[in-house]
């Protein structure tokens, strides 16, 4: 079902984008990998060598996606699968008494624009090329899976914008699922816990190993190649639509 597959993944050039892009070339298919022109995504490229190319994309530019999407086309011929994990974790209370300072909002809005604005705007601008293609013998024309987080049900001190962004993300899942179903193409979303890629490894190890201890079972860090297992599910199993998966180890993030 993978062979010939072509997917496009935001944030493809690290942590779990890049795991998922390994998976889908592991498995058949071929992949556009779209992140910043700032990231290591010509290089990861480079690496994987065949049945994958490089867009330097910013997932907020309308140009930049409508230009990843025409390289998909110009490259591959069409467009079944996207995976929207381009994101980043920003942290600030909402007022910050020892400074008298409130939350700087340029930062909120930057969070809220990347996460949700972005995700938003990858799906809206694929959608399109998705519905173009055939209908298989299900009626399926393509899916899109989009990155959450557990903040989004249970925000920690200090992420009101991430959790605010990723809330977004989980909320928008039904009702675009529901836009686009008669065109026979799924949405669904996964809220990872914690997982080991480069955005984690900003924080202290000691930070992290405190972190993996509120991890019920398994107790550790999840490897992003679990993330892309998820992924490669959801594309395989035609009734996942419209829901927001927890991929978490059971954990409740603490306050
Ligand atoms: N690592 C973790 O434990 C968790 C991660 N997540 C989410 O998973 C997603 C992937 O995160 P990681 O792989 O951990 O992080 P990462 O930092 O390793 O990868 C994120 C990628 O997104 C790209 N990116 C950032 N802003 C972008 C923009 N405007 N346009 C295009 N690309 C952009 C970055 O260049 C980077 O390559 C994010 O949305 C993150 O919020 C959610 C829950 C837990
Ligand atoms: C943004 C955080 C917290 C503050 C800091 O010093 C460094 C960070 C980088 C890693 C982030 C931190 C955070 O707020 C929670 C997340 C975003 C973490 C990576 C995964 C994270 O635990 C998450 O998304 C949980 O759902």
């Amino acid at each position: 079902m993978f062979k010939g597959l072509v997917g496009l993944v935001t944030g493809g050039a690290s942590g779990l984008g890049r795991a998922t892009v390994e998976q889908l070339l592991k498995q058949g298919g071929r992949v556009v990998i779209c992140d910043l022109p700032s990231s290591p995504g010509q290089e990861t490229a480079k690496q994987l060598k065949e049945n994958v190319a490089f867009v330097p994309v910013d997932v907020t530019s309308e140009k930049d996606v409508k230009n990843a999407l025409q390289t998909t086309i110009d490259k591959f011929g069409r467009l079944d699968v996207v995976v929207n994990c381009a994101g980043i974790a920003t942290a600030s209370r909402v007022y910050n008494f020892k400074k008298d300072q409130p939350f700087d909002l340029k930062s909120f809005q930057k969070t809220i624009e990347v996460n949700l604005i972005g995700t938003f705007n990858v799906i809206r601008l694929s959608a399109g090329l998705i519905g173009k293609n055939a209908p298989d013998a299900d009626g399926q024309r393509g899916v899109i899976v989009n990155t959450a987080s557990v903040a989004a049900f249970d925000g920690q001190i200090g992420q009101a914008a991430y959790s605010a962004s990723k809330a977004g993300v989980v909320g928008m899942t039904l009702p675009i699922a529901r836009d686009l179903a008669k065109q026979g193409i799924r949405v669904v979303t996964i809220a990872p816990g914690l997982f080991r890629t480069p955005m984690m490894e900003q924080l202290p190890e000691p930070a992290i190993k405190s972190l993996e201890a509120t991890v019920p079972f398994p107790p550790r860090l999840g490897h992003p190649q679990e993330f892309a297992l998820l992924v490669q599910s959801i594309i395989q199993n035609p009734m996942l639509n419209g829901e927001t998966i927890r991929l978490d180890g059971s954990l409740r993030m603490q306050p």
